[in-house]
Order: C-alpha cells, then sequence, then structure tokens
C-alpha cells in the first residue's frame, strides 16, 4: 500500500488564525521585515523553527504532574540520567536550560584563548560561545555541503584531510575539540555517516584530540543513516543513535528539538575530570547540577521524550513529511536545498532571486515575501544569520542563503504541507516583483534575531 498517516491521534487542538493581506503587510512592516520579530498570534503555519515547538505526548504531559521539585537530587534527574546512558550511552549528565546552555559550558570548560575549533559547518550560539571563549571556529565540512544542488548523501561529513591539514598547521595542543554536528542545520539539516564519525574517532585518537557531537538532532541523522548507509537497514534507530555516539567523547544537546519537549537540554560526557568542571560550572549559570535551570517536570518530560524519539514509526513521520513538502516545491520548480533535510526544507534565495545581490539580503525578501503572501512564517539562513567577520567586521557572505521552512514535530499535518507549498510556488511566480531590502538596524550579537529592514 502507499497511503501513509500521521502515528497519532489529535487530543487537543490550538485554533488557528489567518490575517488579511493587508494586515500581514502592516504586521511585517512593524516588524522590520524580520519574521522573528512578528507577533505568534499574527502568524498562520509557523515553520520559523523546530525548536522549542513540537507537540508533547500523553504520556509527557502525565510526566509533567510526576514533577519531583525538590531542589537537589530530583527523582526526575535520575530518570533522565538513565536514559540519556540508555541511548546516548555516555556517562555522565549535566541538565542545562537548553542547548546553548551546555555549549557556554563546555566551551568554557575545553577552550582556551588562541585555541581553534575545527567542525562541520558553523551553528550560530556553538560557534558564538567558541568564540567567546577565545576560540576561533574553522569550517572542515566536505565542500559538498557548500553546493545547495549537490545530492551526497551525507554533505554533513567532515574532510578529514581539511582537519588533518588544521591540526598539522597550529599543533594538536590548540585543537581542544572536534565540534561535530548531526545532522547539519545550517547545510540544509543534512547527516554525517557512521563511517565518517568512525573515521574522525581513528584521526583524532591519533593526535589525542576530542570530540564533542552536537546531538540536537542526532536521531533524525541515525534516520538518514538506516535509510541510506550499507549494513544498517536492518538495525534499529536507537542502535545505530547509540553507535554513533559511541565514537564520540560527550554531547551537548538541545532537547527542544528531537526529545520533543518546549524547553530543556543536557551536557553528557565519558571524561570525569570534564565533568566534574561541568557540575561545578552549571550551579554558577544554570542551577543546581540535579536541575541545571529546569523544572523537575521540564526532566520528567525530556526523559519520556528520549524514549518516544527513537521508535521507528515516528521518526520515519517526521523526516518523510519533511521530503513531502520538500517534494512538493520540486514539482512547482522552487529552488531547495538536496537532498531534503531531516527537520526542515531550505528554499536556495540565490537561485530563487538571481536578481538580488547578497548584500540586498535575499534570503531575508523572501522570508518576508512568503510571510506577506500567506502568513507563513520561515527563518533567513544567509548572509544576515552569518553576521559579520570579527577580523574585518564585513559581512561574512556564505556560498548558502536560504530560507528555512522548519517542520515542528507532530503539530501540523499534511494539508498544511500543501498550503506552504502553494504559497511558496505562488511567491516564486511573482519573484520578479521583490527587490531587496536594507538593514536599518544592526544590533552587536547574533544580528538575525532583532536586525530590522526597510524595502529598497
Ligand atoms: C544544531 C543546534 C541547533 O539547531 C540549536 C538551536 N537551534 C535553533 C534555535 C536557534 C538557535 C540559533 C539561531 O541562530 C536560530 F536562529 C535559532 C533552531 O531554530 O534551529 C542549538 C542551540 O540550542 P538551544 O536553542 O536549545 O540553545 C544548538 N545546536
Amino acid at each position: 500500500r502507499k497511503a501513509w498517516a500521521e502515528p497519532y491521534r489529535i487530543k487537543m487542538v490550538e485554533p488557528l488564525r489567518m490575517l488579511s493581506r493587508e494586515e500581514r503587510e502592516q504586521k511585517l512592516s512593524e516588524a522590520g521585515y524580520n519574521t522573528f520579530l512578528l507577533r505568534s498570534e499574527d502568524v498562520y503555519i509557523d515553520l520559523l523553527t523546530d525548536s522549542g515547538t513540537n507537540a508533547m505526548s500523553d504520556y509527557q504531559w502525565a510526566g509533567m504532574m510526576l514533577g519531583d521539585e525538590a531542589y537537589a537530587g530530583s527523582r526526575n534527574f535520575y530518570y533522565l540520567e538513565a536514559n540519556m546512558q540508555k541511548y546516548y550511552g555516555y556517562k555522565y549528565l549535566v541538565p542545562t536550560h537548553q542547548g546553548r546552555g551546555a555549549e557556554h559550558l563546555i566551551s568554557r570548560i575545553l577552550i582556551k584563548p588562541g585555541d581553534f575549533i575545527p567542525g562541520n559547518m558553523y551553528f550560530t550560539t556553538t560557534r558564538q560561545h567558541q568564540e567567546l571563549a577565545g576560540g576561533t571556529f574553522v569550517d572542515v565540512i566536505i565542500d559538498e555541503a557548500h553546493d545547495p544542488a549537490s545530492t551526497h548523501p551525507f554533505k554533513g561529513n567532515v574532510d578529514l584531510d581539511k582537519l588533518e591539514s588544521l591540526i598539522k598547521k597550529v599543533g594538536a595542543e590548540k585543537v581542544p575539540y572536534v565540534s561535530l554536528a548531526a545532522t547539519v542545520n545550517m547545510a540544509g539539516g543534512q547527516p554525517v555517516s557512521m563511517e565518517n564519525v568512525r573515521a574522525v574517532r581513528e584521526l583524532t585518537a591519533r593526535y589525542g584530540i576530542r570530540v564533542i557531537l552536537d546531538a540536537t538532532r542526532a536521531v533524525e541523522n541515525a534516520f538518514f543513516i538506516k535509510e541510506r548507509e550499507p549494513g544498517y537497514q536492518h538495525k534499529t534507530i536507537a542502535e545505530i543513535l547509540k553507535e554513533f555516539c559511541s565514537y564520540t567523547d560527550g554531547c551537548t544537546m538541545s532537547g527542544k528539538k528531537d526529545l520533543l519537549v518546549n524547553i530543556g537540554g543536557f551536557l553528557a560526557v565519558n571524561d570525569e575530570e570534564i565533568f566534574q568542571q561541568a557540575r561545578n560550572l552549571v550551579v554558577v549559570y544554570e542551577g543546581l547540577h540535579t536541575y541545571g535551570g529546569l523544572a523537575g517536570r521540564d526532566l520528567e518530560a525530556m526523559a519520556r521524550g528520549m524514549e518516544e524519539a527513537v521508535q521507528e514509526d515516528y521518526i520515519r513521520h517526521r523526516v518523510l513529511q519533511v521530503r513531502y513538502l520538500g517534494e512538493k516545491l520540486q514539482q512547482h520548480g522552487v529552488p531547495i536545498v538536496v537532498p531534503i533535510g531531516g527537520h526542515a526544507v531550505f528554499l536556495d534565495a540565490k537561485r530563487f532571486l538571481p536578481h538580488i545581490p547578497q548584500d540586498r539580503f535575499p534570503a531575508q525578501t523572501l522570508a518576508a515575501a512568503i510571510y506577506a503572501d500567506s502568513g507563513v512564517r520561515s527563518m533567513e539562513r544567509g548572509i544576515v544569520s552569518a553576521g559579520r567577520d570579527p577580523k574585518t567586521g564585513d559581512h561574512r557572505y556564505p556560498k548558502l542563503e536560504l530560507v528555512r521552512l522548519t517542520i515542528p514535530r507532530r503539530v501540523y499535518t499534511n494539508a498544511h504541507m500543501d498550503v506552504v507549498a502553494e504559497s511558496v510556488a505562488a511567491v516564486y511566480q511573482e519573484r520578479e516583483k521583490l527587490s531587496g531590502l536594507r538593514m536599518v538596524y544592526e544590533p552587536t550579537y547574533l544580528r538575525f534575531f532583532q536586525a530590522r529592514f526597510e524595502p529598497l
């Protein structure tokens, strides 16, 4: 049979509201043409992010009633710790309020000023914390990752030659760890193969260099390994996930994605010394080492979300829903990043709007146009997100100028995907009418969150 449906039924709904075109144009102007500055109530289908926007299950909601809100030694912490050990395989857990809380801790602990941190393409908060700790991020992802049209099945892979030449150039003592993301958000939700993470482990072990995984979407990564990598078709998602993590020394986790919670994250490590430092530092920045800035109920919901995330029918539906939207857009001839990623469809704004130069912010322009057309909210992932080069002060000019249509887990049906595809196709038909933006307000840090623009 071909037909497939959501592996769940809906028990609660939030009514959606659609504004008129005129109202949307007004809201967009008030938001400075930045989708981050729109109000949720003015958004029809919210594809800004899959972070914290996912629907919890009744099993997770029931867990919220079982929050042990003791200040120290909460029951929920030990359940989360046991599940982390079971599914990710690391020894020690340090809970944090969300992913960047863990990124902050590990960056401060492992990075010395003047260090270099190689990684498979940057991520905004990850790189920010590496730079704040005095490090310099160096991109060692394979070249294909920067080509939106390349169909390489594992575009998230590390280029081992780039990695080794960096180590030789700066010296192993200046490389505190490899920052490995799986999947790679900014490349289009692209996976890393098991063969590659194993090779990264072998190479770094020769130099005594750690590998710290960003495990935020590692379950989606496991799905692509099962689907695409020889020898893994008959392994369970849980087995693939655990093997993948076994080649790394620890992970940072934003539970707001794969783990199906609205808030939550953690740092997990195998090294007892790093653990001692992290559990000492966490009490300064997040909260006691058994809650890390989260309520007991949040720890419980994250532990239960972990069990659900690795269920085969759930993760298959999740990734295939994203693919469904991507393939619909391809049928309309809309240029997107291929292969279609695990958490989002990424529009290639350079090919979508070839008449708009990058410093007139084509992706920002496109995200605004899609909202004006239909109330669908998306996110700019191009020159604005890339920010300025700390050395030159000029914009960084990334090869990838993208708009991310990010699908929250268990929230929308394929009928919503049809509406999104129709809107993007309509904007594509009228693309010649778009003429770019100019930035009128630029914040110092992670400018894309709060920058404001005016039409040219
Ligand atoms: C692979 C990875 C992430 O995707 C991630 C977050 N992601 C978000 C939220 C976001 C973050 C930074 C932005 O420039 C952005 F515009 C959106 C997102 O939408 O994709 C974090 C950080 O985890 P925290 O958000 O729990 O602290 C670490 N690693």
